[in-house]
């Protein structure tokens, strides 16, 4: 069930070194925001805090709030490991395990969630999610074989099907298509306009056309100096912010003028 996201007033830290200060953004449910900026603004930072995989890190710690349907992802008694599961992240590399055969890398987070399926329970969910991935008729007669035979963008739709298989709220992509060639690309970005309706999507990228092509919304996330923490500079409908957007900064930014 995809859900709304409120982040208030959110800070993140590297140790001594604040990454990212005091962003406050509302997500929609069944939608998809991009978020850009120049190198080092913070947004895979801020990303991975949606999840709470910023504080895997050595001294990665947050301040502030995020709220998944009204409820604090970093509230008393929350599990993270939990909250890694109903938010789901696709990263920038695609990262099947290499040498698990297709089937099972679509289920390896589905296995860690201790319920007993039968076999077509499990042969069910493969294939929903290797279908809802566009990948299905591409891997049905070579599901034993490793993920790793696989070419990087079907390595990567097979990624996306592992992170749906556990069925999240909310889709996290970190620059999804930055090692895959345009045609892969596309693929991917197909999916995602597919994904929308069934999850909250947040999307990393470098590419402004990727963000205006697959976003109803983006967000530009600039900062102030070298050492200084990344901010939010402005979110609105993505037509707005490549066309006419509010702060001189990210029209600078869109126009090529830096970062
Ligand atoms: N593991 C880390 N340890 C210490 N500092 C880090 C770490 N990861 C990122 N940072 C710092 O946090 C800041 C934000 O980095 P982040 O990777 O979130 O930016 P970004 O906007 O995603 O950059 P890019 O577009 O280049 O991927 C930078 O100053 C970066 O050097």
């Amino acid at each position: 069930m995809a859900k709304r996201i409120d982040v208030n007033g959110l800070n993140a830290y590297y140790g001594g070194h604040k990454a990212i200060e005091d962003i406050t953004l509302h997500v929609e449910p069944r939608s998809v925001t991009a978020f850009i900026g120049p190198s080092g603004c913070g947004k895979s930072t801020f990303l991975r805090t949606l999840n709470r995989m910023h504080e895997v890190t050595p001294g990665g710690r947050v301040e502030g709030e995020v709220l998944l349907d009204n409820e604090n992802l970093y509230g008393p008694g929350v599990d993270p490991v939990q909250v890694r599961r109903t938010v789901g992240m696709v990263f920038q590399r695609p990262n099947p395990f290499p040498t698990m055969s297709i089937y099972d890398n679509v289920l390896a987070g589905v296995r860690l969630n201790g319920i007993r399926y039968s076999r077509s329970q499990l042969d069910d969910l493969v294939e929903k999610n290797l279908r809802g991935a566009n990948l299905w008729k591409e891997v049905k007669d070579r599901l034993h074989k490793p993920g790793a035979g696989l070419s990087g963008g079907q390595q990567q739709r097979l990624c996306l099907a592992r992170a749906t298989a556990v069925e999240p709220d909310v889709l996290l992509m970190d620059e999804p298509c930055s090692a895959l060639d345009p045609i892969s690309t596309l693929a991917i970005e197909d999916l995602i306009d597919q994904m929308k309706s069934r999850y909250t999507i947040v999307i990393v990228t470098h590419n402004m056309q990727q963000a205006a092509r697959v976003s109803e919304r983006t967000a530009f996330f600039n900062l102030a100096g070298v050492g200084q923490p990344g901010r939010l500079i402005e979110v609105d409908a993505t037509d707005k912010i490549f066309s006419n957007p509010s702060e001189k900064a990210t029209e600078d930014y869109i126009s090529g003028r830096f970062g």
